[in-house]
């Protein structure tokens, strides 16, 4: 069988429906009831879950999407259907077939199970499944895995690939510092250039999960790319949850270190991410911000993520026909 029937699924992690507390309850309860992110026993979690942490969670949370909504919805979604829409137009032009390219969410709409179902719709009989985080963790790429095979006793593929990170690929460290870089020519060079990714809880290390050293080679090879591997460039992990240990050093933490050493100035960007949401747009863009200047910084600068820039997206396009061969007839 040859390409022509292969579909691809692009995944992120999910996004509430609405900026409100009802809606933004109903998407936490599914990400944080999934065993591969909280894993603590569901009998022991679920009462947790209801009664403590989403009753004020689900208004505090809600209030932050708020800031960050934009007129199409929440701005992780609006990005992956951009990112979707012209991956397909890429991998058409490379490979001058069209093969369907499907944008799904591991928790909310649109959901993976309903990815795949268009995608067998449109007679495809194998899938590619590009999750779209650069780094492996058993708590995104492992859970979006656990979630294709639940949906494939109802949508069954013949042959699914799953690419698993793409921390150390050429095209995507190439295309972060791009991005940095296009930023710095418009705005100027900071004195300091903090690479934060998302934390994760120090257990799931222990444990065995890749993340944290994955993370710290896409730092060390996006700050080779800028010329910058030295002390100029730190890397942090952001959005602590839960009363566990996470792993640091934690971004808001050195974010006032470096505001209360008046280190000058300060610029962040999320290699982590590909696309801008809830945690770079409101966590670092504005608490972030905050959290420096309270502390006696002085010039802050959030660089965006790749987001639809034609470099990230070439970069993409690169992964994705990489690992077509994988699923051709050989
Ligand atoms: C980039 C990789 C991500 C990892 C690893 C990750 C692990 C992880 N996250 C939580 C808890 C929360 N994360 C939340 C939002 C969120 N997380 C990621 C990515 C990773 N998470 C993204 C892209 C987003 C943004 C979603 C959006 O709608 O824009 C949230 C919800 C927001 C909030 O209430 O603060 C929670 C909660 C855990 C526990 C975890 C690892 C175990
Ligand atoms: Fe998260
Ligand atoms: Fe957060």
């Amino acid at each position: 069988m040859g390409i022509e029937r292969t579909g691809v699924l692009l995944v992120n992690l999910g996004t509430p429906d609405e900026p409100t507390p009802r809606a933004v309850r109903r998407y936490l309860r599914e990400f944080l009831m999934d065993p591969r992110v909280v894993q603590i026993p569901p009998v022991l979690w679920w009462p947790i879950l209801n009664f403590l942490v989403l009753p004020f969670r689900g208004g505090t949370s809600a209030e932050k999407y708020k800031q960050v909504w934009t007129p199409d919805g929440s701005p992780l979604r609006v990005y992956l259907e951009r990112q979707a829409q012209m991956l397909k137009g890429y991998m058409g032009e490379r490979l001058k077939v069209a093969i369907p390219v499907v944008a799904a969410m591991r928790y909310g709409k649109p959901s993976i199970a309903a990815g795949m179902a268009e995608l067998k719709e449109r007679n495809c009989k194998r899938l590619l499944v590009l999750p779209l985080y650069p780094q492996y963790s058993a708590s995104t790429t492992a859970s979006v895995e656990d979630a294709l095979a639940k949906a494939q006793k109802y949508h069954p593929f013949g042959r699914v690939h799953v690419v698993q990170d793409f921390h150390d690929n050429a095209g995507y460290v190439k295309a972060v510092a791009k991005n940095i870089n296009d930023y710095w020519m418009k705005h100027g060079r900071p004195d300091r250039l903090v690479l934060s990714f998302h934390g994760l809880p120090k257990a799931m290390i222990d444990a065995g999960d890749p993340y944290k050293t994955q993370c710290h080679t896409s730092a060390r090879l996006i700050a080779t790319e800028l010329g910058w591997n030295d002390a100029r460039t730190i890397v942090t992990f952001q959005s602590r949850f839960g009363k566990a240990e996470w792993i640091g050093p934690a971004t808001d933490e050195v974010l006032s270190r470096l505001g209360w050493e008046k280190a000058g100035r300060v610029d962040v960007a999320c290699p982590g991410f590909a696309s801008d949401c809830l945690e770079t747009l409101e966590e670092i863009a504005i608490e972030g911000r905050k959290t420096f200047r309270a502390a006696g910084g002085k010039e802050f600068h959030y660089i965006p993520t790749t987001n639809d820039t034609p470099a990230w997206m070439t970069a993409l396009t690169a992964i994705a026909l990489d690992s077509l061969p994988l699923l051709y007839d050989r």
